[in-house]
């Protein structure tokens, strides 16, 4: 190509960048018009990050300096006339990516040498202050060399919010989505292996809600069953789990005999489901290929638990009679919370405060999962969290009495050491009534279900 035709080329070039420096312009501002309010204060804050990050970095410690000069810099040294020319140390910052959400903006730098993630969490309050936000995480990324900084501008926690349940089956149903913790990340519990799960807080601080929207969001699929035990009252219209009656393959209130017999019948669908469950899935562990529709996960909510364990001192023969089955409903649901991994079974307990008087030591600690909402003492929150919330002040449920904080609750971290607070939606009960009749044609009784299999002819065709 001759210099003439190169240069008769320039003009399409031009337009043609042109062109599409106008289609990016006009797709972010069409991005940024659409956008909510809280949006566009990321976007802006966003573009401030990226201009301000050089100048920013080096003053936050988050530089390094290069003293070997570059090939480049050598030849042009070589080259240029001016021999008293010093080739002057070059500061290396890391190379960020800036993506805003409706809490922040989340922050991909590359690490550099002697700047990696420690550095970075060292920096993280003054990055805070300088990018305006109340709050900034550092943690690895999964590329290795590269840290996730997340600055969120509003306290999740502090900001109430609402969970209309879609109707439509959990894409993972190992996933149960609690809602936000505080840098505006997923909290959720990974219902795969899992037995037992407590739920504590004191009353009137979201557990009902937190247990709506589990139903909520698991109702719409035929592998999960859901049972409920309710202490606090006798039938259930009276009770909080009244909404989601019509999904609950069984409801029992606080009639002692009654959820003795329920407890009994459920220890033996495990012992059931524990001789069947090598035929039907090939393996002692239904999680490798279930749940399924004929064996599904079933979950057993446990309201009120201490009305079911409480200990029962007067000695006359109906009180003897009534300490006997307490005595055994605590060793059935210590079965089920050991033991109903394996065969997809998961028991929670739910309790305000579950110091050994209210809930057993033996079951409290043997479930992997503990959740709790606000609590009134250390003591109560030791043991809803275990021993080492103490070693985690900012995370003690305590903190989170008040108004401001009801619907927040405390869990271990499922990224690493000690725990997240996390800000639970608040679901209503008229949503959870209306998702609960548009899938009670999915409710079965498990124990039905597994007949199926004991009979025979099925069982080839499940296995
Ligand atoms: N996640 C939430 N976000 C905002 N408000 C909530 C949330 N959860 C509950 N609330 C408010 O608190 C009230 C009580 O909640 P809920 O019934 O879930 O408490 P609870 O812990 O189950 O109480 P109890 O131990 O008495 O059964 C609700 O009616 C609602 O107004």
């Amino acid at each position: 190509m001759s210099p003439a035709e190169i240069v008769s080329l320039a003009p399409i070039v031009f337009g043609a960048g042109l062109a599409l420096f106008l289609t990016l312009a006009i797709v972010h501002l069409v991005r940024y018009v659409r956008a909510t309010p809280a949006m566009r204060l990321s976007i802006r804050q966003a573009g401030r990050i990226r201009r301000g990050w050089s100048r920013l970095a080096p003053m936050a410690g988050l530089s390094v300096v290069d003293r070997k000069p570059t090939v480049m810099a050598q030849i042009s040294q070589e080259l240029s006339t001016d021999k008293t020319r010093k080739i002057e140390p070059r500061t290396l910052i890391p190379t960020i990516k800036v993506t805003p959400d409706e809490y922040g903006v989340i922050v991909r730098a590359k690490c550099l040498p002697k700047v990696s993630l420690e550095e970075f969490q060292k920096a993280s309050n003054y990055l805070a202050d300088a990018w305006g936000c109340v709050r900034v995480s550092v943690t690895p990324a999964k590329k290795p060399g590269q840290v996730v900084i997340r600055a969120v501008r509003e306290d999740p926690l502090a900001v109430k919010t609402t969970h209309v349940p879609t109707g439509l089956p959990p894409e993972h149903i190992t996933h149960w989505h609690l809602g936000l913790d505080e840098y505006a990340r997923d909290a959720v519990v990974d219902l795969a292996n899992v037995p037992g799960i407590t739920l504590a807080g004191l009353p009137g601080y979201g557990k009902t809600s937190a247990v709506n929207k589990f139903i909520c969001d698991f109702a719409p699929s035929p592998l999960v069953q859901f049972g409920g035990l309710d202490g606090k009252v006798s039938m259930i219209e009276e009770s909080d789990y009244a909404a989601v009656a019509d999904r609950l393959f069984r409801f029992v209130g606080n009639d002692l005999h009654e959820a003795n017999r329920f407890l009994k019948d459920m220890v033996d669908l495990r012992r059931r489901r524990v001789k069947l469950v090598r035929t039907v899935f090939g393996s002692a562990n239904m999680w490798h290929k279930g749940p399924r529709e004929d064996w599904p996960l079933i979950v057993l909510f446990v309201d009120e638990a201490q009305a079911y364990l409480r200990e029962i001192k007067a000695r006359d023969e109906k009180s003897r009679e009534l300490a006997a089955l307490v005595a055994e409903n605590g060793r059935l649901l210590a079965e089920l919370v050991a033991q109903g991994r394996s065969v997809g079974m998961i028991t929670i307990p739910i309790t305000q405060k579950p110091t050994g008087d209210a809930l057993p030591t033996a079951i409290r600690d043997i479930a992997p999962v503990a959740l709790s909402f606000a609590q009134r003492s250390t003591d109560a929150a030791v043991a809803a969290l275990g021993e080492d919330i103490r070693n985690w002040d900012d995370m003690n449920p305590v903190n989170l009495q008040g108004s401001t904080y009801v619907g927040v609750l405390v869990m271990s971290n499922p990224h690493g050491p000690g725990y997240i607070r996390v800000r639970t939606p608040y679901v209503a009960d008229a949503d959870a009534a209306q998702i609960a009749q548009q899938t009670a044609h999915l409710t079965r009784d498990p124990a039905a279900l597994l007949n199926a299999f004991d009979s025979g002819p099925n069982l080839s065709k499940a296995a």
